[in-house]
């Protein structure tokens, strides 16, 4: 179906190893690997390993290599592919690559050999972006939750919105094929009834690919407050290295200092910012214009005040900094000493002291809470930028169809809605028409992938 040439790319990275794997895709590529391999003998049997020689057309030895063949179906693509197993040199890597290249290869794109085996059906949408995932993981649980989306365990959902919306789309049928029959309300409300649970659906899997988005993609956490609050002692307690300056001296740190922090699996960067207040110089206020934009940036907000001391000015802005904002949590530190702080009623605090390292454990504990709310871990799907895209017109077209539903619009129109709906949820998985969008889901893929 799909023959866009031999493509080739070092899979194992250019980096200096022990051994390099230069992998080649593509009808017609065995045919390649006989110009330039020189095996004892020279036929191929899939999912074999041949030792050889590879050498260019004046027969210069270009290296002494292992290979291995793929025949198509079954391989990773699902075309006819090698790989060749060389020294793991950069100037080796890249003087085989040259020579697949000459011979007809042409370089891959990143995720391309994930493209075809796409295109091939070997793979879906969904598990192509667990094999991007099970890479980029920097946690065990990210881990388990991007190979569990490799072997389909969570795929149920989407199967869901299938099964309903192939209801919906069928019942539409019969209304455009027989007009004359007036369905009745109970029709009518058991459409608005699905398409509910379509709607629920969505949102569900638009919830869990948030869920997603923080095991993979890691969360970023800004530590706010005035100056001398406790801010820099907070991230070294956290993450239980001394990272940040910590002095006595108010306005201690200027720049954004940041260090991560494995929280149950989540990848949690913490970022301590400079104490917020009246600035005094130039230093202070570009150090203080950094936290605001930390501020703006980050997922979760930590505002640290010091309740040994009475609530002052600087603690207001901050108040105010957080006040219509739901993604805060309030840490009130030093906790160790008098208390003279009080806070507005409706504030509940965190009461910590990074001195005694107390209320540490609870702070993260709410941290992480906040993060998870309810989700179930078998359920955390991890989608791309432009899937969540599609997720969410195709939540907008759920309300449109509603709406078309209530005004009893004509149903050879609803039937397009319909039908877009359809395209949006299958764009999830797979089946997939348009060349661009296929195009912007593999690019972010690396090289070989
Ligand atoms: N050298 C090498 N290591 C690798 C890969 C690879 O492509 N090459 N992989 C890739 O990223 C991963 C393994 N994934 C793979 C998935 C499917 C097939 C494959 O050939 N499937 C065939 C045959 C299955 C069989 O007979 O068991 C098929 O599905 O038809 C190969 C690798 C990780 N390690
Ligand atoms: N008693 C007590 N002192 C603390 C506690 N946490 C921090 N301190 C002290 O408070 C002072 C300021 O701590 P830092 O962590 O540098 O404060 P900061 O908020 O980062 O300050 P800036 O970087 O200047 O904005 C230091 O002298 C710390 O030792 C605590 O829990 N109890
Ligand atoms: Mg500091």
């Amino acid at each position: 179906m799909i023959d866009d040439g031999i493509i080739a790319a070092i899979a194992s990275g250019y980096v200096e190893s022990a051994i390099g794997i230069i992998r080649v895709s593509g009808k017609n590529s065995i045919e390649l690997l006989k110009k330039i391999f020189y095996p004892k003998k020279n036929t191929f049997e899939p999912y074999k390993i041949y030792h050889g020689f590879l050498k260019d057309s004046n027969q210069k030895i270009v290296d002494e290599v292992l290979v291995s063949v793929f025949k198509s179906p079954h391989s990773y693509t699902g075309e006819d592919s090698f790989e060749i197993n060389c020294h793991g040199g950069l100037l080796i890597m890249q003087n085989v690559l040259d020579l697949v290249l000459k011979n007809g290869a042409r370089l891959a794109l990143p995720g391309e050999f994930t493209k075809r085996a796409f295109l091939n059906d070997k793979i879906d949408l969904l598990q192509a972006n667990a094999i991007v995932n099970l890479i980029k993981a920097k946690t065990q649980k990210a881990l388990d939750i991007a190979f569990g989306q490799l072997l389909k365990k969570n795929t149920t959902i989407i199967e869901e919105l299938r099964e309903k919306i192939i209801f919906l789309m069928a019942e539409n049928e019969v209304l455009i094929d027989h007009p004359e029959e007036d369905l009745s309300d109970v029709d009518l409300n058991k459409r608005l009834l699905i398409l509910n649970e379509i709607t629920k659906l969505i949102q569900k899997l638009l919830k869990f690919s948030e869920k997603g988005k923080y095991f993979f993609e890691g969360v970023n956490v800004a530590i706010i407050g005035k100056p001398n609050v406790g801010k820099s002692s907070l991230l070294n307690e956290l993450t239980g290295h001394n990272r940040a300056i910590v002095t006595d001296i108010p306005g201690t740190t200027t720049d954004i200092v940041s260090e991560t922090l494995n929280l149950n699996g989540i990848p949690i960067k913490i970022l301590d910012t400079a104490g917020i207040r009246k600035h005094s110089n130039k230093i202070e206020y570009l150090g203080i214009k950094k936290s605001h934009e930390a501020i703006d940036e980050a997922d979760i907000i930590i505002a640290v005040f010091d309740s040994s001391r009475i609530l002052d000015k600087n603690d207001e802005d901050i108040l105010n900094i957080i006040k219509n904002k739901k993604n805060v949590l309030i840490v009130l530190n030093k906790s160790d000493l008098k208390r003279k702080l009080l806070l507005p009623l409706n504030i509940d605090p965190i009461e910590i002291s990074c001195t005694k390292k107390t209320g540490i454990n609870t702070l993260k504990s709410r941290l992480y809470n906040m993060l998870i709310e309810d989700y179930n871990e078998s359920e955390v799907v991890s989608l791309n930028t432009s899937q969540i895209i599609a997720l969410k017109s195709a939540l907008k077209h759920a309300k449109k169809i509603k709406k078309a539903y209530i005004d009893s619009l004509d149903p050879a129109l609803i039937s397009i809605d319909l039908q877009q709906l359809a395209d949006y949820i299958e764009q999830i998985i797979g089946k997939i028409e348009n060349e661009d969008i296929l195009d912007n889901v593999f690019k972010n893929f690396c090289v070989g992938k």
